[in-house]
């Protein structure tokens, strides 16, 4: 299994890139954002405990989050790789993330850094929310938080994986394919 996290800040351009690596590496692409989105438009039992969480542009607690990265990864026992996109965002979820890829004999090949300024990213996501319907994409209030989101509880987790060698930061800032080429060439290396 090559297991690939995709790091970076809100409106980085995770979701997008895992769209073209998914493709081309063959790779199983989970994005707790969107397994939340899913669970709050359904109206399901974890959607209702992570809204006002997400609504809020809070992380939602790790314990429900890793619950469900779990039981979304157990989904595909005979994948080439995963894909990890929005997971993990703090400390706790990348130690929980090494726990469990080991009990399933396997481990975290690289973290790939997409990186931008915020303000280019802040206008990046209120272009978004004029047509995602996301409540976080909407106000430029929520969407900060985000960032101090990011700031205090995702930033470390650089550290985590530079100690371990496993850090590639890659310029998030041209197109589409330019950004997939430079993705691509830190994979085609590991
Ligand atoms: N790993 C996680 N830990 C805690 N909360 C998460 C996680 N992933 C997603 N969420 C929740 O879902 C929201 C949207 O996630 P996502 O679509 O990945 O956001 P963004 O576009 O800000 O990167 C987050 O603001 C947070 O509330």
């Amino acid at each position: 299994m090559t297991n690939i996290v995709l790091f970076g800040k809100p409106g980085a351009g995770k979701g997008t890139q895992a769209e073209f690596l998914k493709e081309k590496y063959k790779l199983t692409h989970i994005s707790t954002g969107d397994v939340f989105r899913f669970n709050l438009k359904n109206d399901t039992e974890l959607g209702k405990q992570a809204r006002v969480f997400m609504d809020a542009g809070d992380l939602v607690p790790d314990e429900l989050t890793t619950k469900m990265l779990i039981d979304e990864v157990n989904k595909h026992p005979n994948t080439n790789g995963i894909l990890f996109d929005g997971y993990p965002r703090t400390l706790s979820q990348s130690v929980a993330l090494d726990e469990f890829l080991t009990s399933i004999n396997s481990k975290v090949a690289a973290t790939i850094a997409l990186e931008a300024d915020d303000e280019i990213l802040i206008q990046r996501l209120l272009e978004r929310g004029k047509t995602s319907g996301r409540i976080d994409d909407q106000d430029e209030e929520k969407i900060r938080n985000r960032y101090q989101e990011y700031n205090e509880k995702t930033a470390p987790l650089m550290d985590y994986y530079k100690a371990q060698g496993k850090f590639f930061p890659v310029n998030g800032i041209g197109s589409i394919a330019e950004i997939t080429d430079r993705v691509s060439a830190v994979i085609d290396n590991l």
